[in-house]
């Protein structure tokens, strides 16, 4: 009989849920559409569906910000409604295993064990894992047994560089550049040269089409409102135009593995060496981000097949391989 459990990855952009009584996972919106400011609207992907369009009495936000919980209430509803979802509408005790990111605070960590604490889900234990840990094991890397892993996940708010050895985390550092943040420098470049006003959902249209139109040799086609007259128009957005506008948040990236790696103990060096760099979360796809951080560290870059997956990819081995499970932890009484 499978054991009733869940692994969690809080992304501030999509939360993946791993439930371990059916081995399904949930990808969603990490967002709440809320009406009046007392009524949930909306949640998940359909909350995501109505942002940038819905009217003013509904209010549509991230509980989560740059890594960390900005909006306890809400998150805690999320989390209650979708583990309702996974249970097919019961809840029933059931064990649940974190990811948290290893640069933020103590009592920032402490949140997200009283989150699910109080979400009301009927939690028997709470475990924590590292995200780069989680990230490693859902990458097919032997974290235990590997001495210097280098794994960089870029997400929508943060992006995080560890140095993983023996199982635990040597170095680790979150960094405030991700999918985010390419969005809105493609908003920003397209104001400045074509003074067209263009949604966050439409410049992140043309991230993630960045690569296929860089191959058809064409531009993205995208509406926007002219500044100047106010009227909706349609544009040509040449890619070079978003290639250049994003190099800025390349480089902040590039420059935080460069810190990393200045900082790793020398003895871990060959393994990092040997094995390159882990390139996953799923702004990782964009296109030449991994060609310019092969470049200028002079490693191989291997890139994740499911990268905005391997979180949660990774909490599933925790709690389905005996052999992982040491690499959880207890934040306080209800642990092990
Ligand atoms: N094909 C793609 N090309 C480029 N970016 C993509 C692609 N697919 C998704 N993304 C971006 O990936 C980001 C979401 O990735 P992910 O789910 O790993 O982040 P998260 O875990 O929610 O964020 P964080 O780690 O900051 O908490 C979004 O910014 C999204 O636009």
């Amino acid at each position: 009989m499978s054991t009733n459990a869940f692994g969690i990855d809080l992304g501030t952009s999509n939360i993946k849920i791993y439930s371990a009584a059916d081995d399904k996972i949930m990808i969603e919106k990490n967002m709440i559409a809320v009406q009046n400011k007392k009524t949930v609207f909306a949640y998940g992907d359909s909350a995501y569906e109505m942002y940038e369009k819905a009217p003013g009495n509904i209010q549509i936000s991230y509980p989560l910000c740059n890594g960390v919980i900005a909006d306890i209430k809400n998150m805690e509803t999320l989390i209650r409604f979708f583990v309702t979802d996974m249970s097919g509408g019961n809840i029933k005790p059931a064990d649940f295993y974190i990811a948290v990111p290893t640069d933020i605070t103590e009592v920032e960590k402490r949140a997200f064990y009283d989150l699910i604490k109080d979400a009301n889900v009927k939690a028997r234990k709470i475990m924590v894992v590292e995200k780069a840990v989680a990230d490693g094991l859902g990458l097919d890397i032997d974290v235990k047994n590997s001495q210097g892993v280098l794994v960089v996940n870029v997400g929508y708010d943060t992006t995080e560089v560890s140095i993983l050895s023996l199982g635990g985390i040597v170095l680790s550092r979150l960094i405030k550049t991700g999918g985010l943040k390419f969005d809105e420098a493609i908003r920003s470049a397209v104001r400045k040269e074509y003074g067209l006003l263009i949604g966050g959902k439409t410049a992140e249209g043309i991230k993630k089409s960045l690569a296929e139109l860089e191959e058809a040799g064409t531009g993205a086609e995208v509406f926007g409102r002219d500044i100047v007259t106010g009227l909706p128009v349609e544009r040509e957005i040449p890619t070079e135009l978003v290639v250049s506008c994003l190099e800025e948040h390349f480089n902040s990236i590039i420059d935080c593995v460069k810190v990393i790696l200045e900082r790793t103990p020398p003895e871990l060096g060959a393994d990092i060496y040997r094995h390159g760099i882990y390139l996953t979360g799923g702004a990782s796809q964009i296109s030449h981000l991994a060609d310019m951080l092969g470049k200028s560290t002079g490693l191989r870059v291997n890139v994740a097949e499911r990268p905005i997956e391997s979180v949660v990819l990774g909490l599933s081995k925790v709690l389905n391989e005996e052999n992982y499970k040491s690499v959880a932890y207890a934040i306080e009484g209800m642990g092990k």
